[in-house]
């Protein structure tokens, strides 16, 4: 596959460890990857190959790492500055933990906006929640007042009340029932249209990394073995054996996925 020409995130020779000296494990290995300005990128493989410490790596919650991280032609620092935190945002798995219990959704969206120091704050909270399909009553309700796919609404509504550039969205749907999935995944989907997004995104699901992304890395202990696109992973040509039975062992998932118009 030819290399994107614009790319605005990429990793080049990543490698993550983790624990102490002679005890440490290497879970991330020489992994180089690019991402084009509003591309969607997936990185999909089995629990425990390295895809949410790619992301952590590239996040700034995980410093330690070899190799370097680039966003906009420009090495990462290690310390990731505020104008980092402007432009790239993250939206995690679990919406359960990743709200404030005591904040209403107000205050949650608020914050960001004080912090980036943005103007018309509740103009934009209004617009921001209406962008995710939530109305002006959501505003003052606690998270417990909230079902799983209102939470992760809110969770992406703070993500872009501050118009990042990038989102990196680590298993956004893996803890929703399916339903509620398709239309989390139909959101994102709009959204990158509607605003130009780069999407960098894991999951372990096949079916949601095809509906979301135009390529995807599929990574095997700490490495990517294989590149493909969308349409590649929808008909099954990968050059790789691991890649084939990946593929293979979620066909039924991508199928019932296409059925239901996630
Ligand atoms: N902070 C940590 N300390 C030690 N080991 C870790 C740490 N974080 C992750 N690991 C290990 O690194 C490996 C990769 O983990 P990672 O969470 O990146 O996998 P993953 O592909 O995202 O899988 P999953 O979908 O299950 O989260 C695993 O073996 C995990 O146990």
């Amino acid at each position: 596959m030819s290399a994107p020409d614009r790319s605005l995130i990429e990793a080049i020779g990543l490698s993550i460890s983790f624990g102490a000296q002679n005890m440490r494990t290497r879970v991330v290995n020489d992994v180089s990857f690019r991402i084009q300005k509003g591309e969607a990128y997936g990185l999909i493989g089995e629990s425990g190959c390295g895809k949410s410490t790619i992301l952590h790596a590239l996040s700034g919650l995980n410093s330690d790492y070899e190799g370097a991280l680039v966003l906009g032609a420009r090495e990462l620092p290690k310390k990731r500055g505020k104008d980092f935190f402007r432009r790239v945002q993250m939206v995690f798995q679990d919406p359960y933990g990743s709200l404030h219990p005591r904040k209403i959704v107000e205050r949650v969206l608020a914050e960001p906006l004080a912090i980036h120091g943005f103007d018309r704050p509740s103009e934009r909270i209004a617009e921001t929640l209406e962008a995710v399909g939530l109305g002006p009553s959501f505003r003052y309700r606690y998270p417990h007042e909230l079902s799983g796919g209102q939470r992760q609404r809110v969770a992406i509504a703070r993500a872009l009340i501050i118009e990042p550039d990038v989102l990196l969205l680590d298993e956004p749907t893996s803890a929703l029932d399916v339903s509620v999935q398709a239309e989390i995944l139909n959101l994102l989907k709009r959204l990158r249209r509607e605003r130009n997004l780069t999407y960098l995104m894991v999951s372990h699901d096949l079916a949601v990394i095809a509906h979301i992304c135009e390529r995807a890395g599929i990574m095997h202990q700490g490495r990517i073995i294989e590149e493909l696109s969308a349409e590649q992973i929808r008909h099954f040509q990968a050059r790789e054996d691991y890649t084939r039975a990946f593929l293979e062992a979620s066909i039924e998932a991508v199928a019932r996925r296409e059925e239901v118009g996630a």
